[in-house]
């Protein structure tokens, strides 16, 4: 007999949360134990016996979340962003004193995003210029997204181990904004409109051409296969996991 894996998902009844209960309880393999929102005590997932929780919650929160999840010998799989240097080098320390529990942290969970990235990463020392356009459903708490940080930064990791400089910007007088956020040198634009879901572009260009790579989750069901390959390699995996990508074979 396959033993299930017995899952809880913190923000159930949010937009991804709802999505991610709706897979778990689809999958042969896995267990639905109970979904906690703002007014449910964490303690519920202790008390059905749950070994992973998905976190997809809020920012402000998440932390709190994670500590009460490590404290309770329970592995996690969060797609909440707003992991800076700052928390993941908490995390990292936290569960150093709880060495049998799993954290996976993901700013996206969705393949074609997780490979974007990648190709951006890739793509990035060959162009002159490079910026991020991140679109996002009006809803959203942050900005940049999570993806598109991460995007960024590793954008920018490239170009500096490669040797490439800023990319080219003659701009002396502009209205603030207008050139988005920096993050770590890589210009990064959100925009926030009504009817989409999570878009990304990524825009290279260099002498006579460009490149757009573009990624859109037209569906929060999108996530559902990364999180539940998370949920399902975690507890194998102690102490802190970053990125979706460390679990595929890329
Ligand atoms: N990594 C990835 O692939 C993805 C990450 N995300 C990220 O996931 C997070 C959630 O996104 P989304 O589902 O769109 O947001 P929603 O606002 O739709 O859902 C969040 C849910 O969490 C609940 N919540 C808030 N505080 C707590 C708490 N203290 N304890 C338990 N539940 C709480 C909210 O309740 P209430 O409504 O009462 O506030 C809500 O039900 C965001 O950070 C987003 O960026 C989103 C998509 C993909
Ligand atoms: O809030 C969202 O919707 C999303 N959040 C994540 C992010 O900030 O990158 C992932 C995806 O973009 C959807």
């Amino acid at each position: 007999m396959v033993d299930h894996i017995k899952v809880g998902v913190l923000g159930s009844g949010g937009k991804v949360g709802q999505a991610i209960v709706d897979a778990v309880r689809a999958a042969d393999d896995l267990e639905f134990t109970v979904g906690v929102d703002r007014d449910d005590p964490l303690s519920d997932f202790v008390d059905s016996g749950t070994e992973v929780v998905v976190d997809f919650t809020h920012p402000d929160v998440v932390m709190g979340n994670l500590e009460f999840l490590i404290a309770s010998g329970i592995h996690a799989v969060v797609g909440t962003t707003g992991f800076d240097d700052e928390r993941i080098s908490a995390l990292t320390t936290r569960l150093a004193d709880s060495p049998s529990v799993g954290v996976l942290v993901a700013p996206n969970f969705a393949i074609g995003a997780v490979l974007s990235m990648r190709f951006a990463q890739q793509a990035a020392k060959y162009f002159d210029s490079v910026e991020v356009i991140e679109l996002h459903h009006p809803q959203k708490a942050d900005a940049p997204s999570g993806t598109a940080y991460r995007t960024a930064r590793l954008i920018a990791e490239a170009r500096t181990a490669a040797g490439v400089g800023p990319s080219p910007d003659a701009t002396t007088t502009e209205l603030a904004g207008a050139r988005g956020a920096d993050v770590d040198g890589v210009h990064v634009h959100s925009v926030r409109l009504a009817g989409l879901v999570a878009h990304q572009e990524v825009l290279l260009g260099t002498q006579g051409e460009t490149l757009t790579i573009r990624h859109d989750s037209i569906d929060r069901s999108s996530f559902a296969p990364g999180v539940l390959l998370g949920v399902r390699e975690i507890g194998s995996r102690p102490g802190l996991t970053v990125g979706l990508d460390e679990l595929l074979d890329l």
